[in-house]
């Protein structure tokens, strides 16, 4: 997009300038009408398997390197919807709406070859904001599950956001299990009113089968001058220098794989090729209150219609709503119920895989590490059978 259109250049920079000596939680800072985005952050966890026959691709690889490399695409393959989706369909990055506590987010994928692909997400957390998920493909016995919280720094010309909290990708048929690092990532282009996401740095996935993948992030004026730009590498644990394949391109468009060895082209992604698979969720009327496309159904609407006065006080319905919870539970000296997910002091092979790369989980910082609950939900499953809903 041209970025800001003339009419809001003052409401934009009077909140450039408010970022600038901002400190807090992203969520809390109030951002012009032009910016907001009618989804909710719980949303996100959709991004990590828009490709069902990506996201399943490595449970028919009976090669171990075979099987990291195909977790490494997959990886790679989602960066576009996660961090460019929105410029894409809206023109700019947005801010989204700041979920509640207790809210979710449940779709499913149907794809031919892959089968179904179920969804469940939600926030586990509102102070600081953590949304935990869990993905997963019974036909090809495949389940991520993971959550994440933002930690943002606010500067002049850009807002750097570290994300808090992993992934945990699972392949059934071998008992394999990849840790997955997640990207800080800063704002771009906030300047021109046209904001989207650089990746920064590196991030990590290490799998049990003894595959390291490392993913190296760059922006313009690095080796290909593009923006988005990213090489990575597979090689066994801690040998960095053995390299088995090599990838490189734009994460936000195609990348090429290669055999290290032979240096020949074994493989290739582009997202013109890779169409996205619709997320199926159920129509309003029969989604759960605490369903965020229900929830937020009428602060969706007055966004949509710019209509900034029934955004806000519908806003603050939901907000007020959200403290008299707050204050119940506190009064009764209980907290509120997850759903789907709890919190675990210890993860053996969190423990393990992180130890591999170094990596330490910052429980602190997102009220602890948040894991499936399969328990939880099959006792849902037989509530849901025994009452017929
Ligand atoms: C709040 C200030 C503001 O509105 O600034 C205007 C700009 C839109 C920049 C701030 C917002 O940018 C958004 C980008 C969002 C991240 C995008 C993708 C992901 C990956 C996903 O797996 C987890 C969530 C995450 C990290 C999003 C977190 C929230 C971000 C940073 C939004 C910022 C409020």
């Amino acid at each position: 997009s041209a970025g800001v259109a003339a009419a809001n250049k003052s409401t934009w920079s009077s909140f450039l300038k408010s970022i600038a000596s901002f400190t807090g939680d992203l969520s809390s800072l109030t951002a012009p009408p032009f910016i907001l985005s009618s989804t909710s952050l719980v949303e996100y966890s959709s991004y990590w398997a828009e490709h069902p026959s990506i996201f399943v691709a490595p449970a028919s690889e009976p090669d171990p390197a075979k099987r990291a490399l195909l977790v490494l695409k997959w990886f790679l393959s989602t960066l576009k919807q996660q961090y460019c989706s929105r410029n894409e369909k809206l023109g700019s990055e947005k801010k989204p709406l700041n979920p509640f506590l207790g809210e979710l987010f449940l779709g499913k994928w149907e794809d031919d070859d892959a089968g179904a692909t179920e969804l469940i997400s939600e926030q586990v957390s509102h102070h600081p904001p953590v949304t935990a998920y869990t993905i997963w493909n019974e036909k090809n016995g495949i389940r991520l599950q993971g959550y994440n919280g933002q930690k943002a720094s606010f500067s002049v010309r850009t807002i750097n956001v570290k994300q808090i909290g992993h992934a945990i990708y699972h392949i059934g048929a071998y008992n394999e299990d990849y840790l997955i690092t997640l990207p800080s990532l800063h704002i771009e282009g906030l300047v021109y009113g046209a904001p989207y996401v650089e990746l920064n740095t590196y991030t990590y996935i290490q799998s049990s089968s003894g595959y390291t993948s490392k993913i190296s992030y760059s922006g313009k004026g690095w080796v290909s001058g593009k923006k988005n730009s990213f090489t990575a590498t597979v090689y066994p644990e801690g040998k960095e220098k053995d390299i088995l394949y090599s990838v490189e391109g734009q994460w936000n468009d195609a990348f090429t794989i290669r055999d290290a060895k032979t240096k020949t082209e074994i493989d290739a992604y582009s997202p013109k090729t890779s169409q996205v698979t619709p997320l199926t969720v159920a129509p309003l009327d029969q989604q759960d209150e605490l369903e965020s496309r229900r929830a937020w159904r009428a602060v969706a609407e007055a966004i949509g219609n710019g209509d900034m006065e029934t955004t806000g006080t519908e806003k603050s319905k939901i907000e007020n709503e959200q403290r008299e919870l707050r204050k119940k539970e506190k009064e009764e000296g209980r907290e509120w119920e997850r759903r789907y997910f709890g919190r675990v002091e210890t993860d053996e092979v969190f423990d393990q895989l992180a130890e591999k790369i170094g990596y330490q989980a910052e429980a602190d910082k997102t009220g602890g590490v948040w894991r499936w609950d399969e328990a939880k939900y099959q006792s849902l499953l037989k509530d849901d059978r025994e009452s017929g809903s």
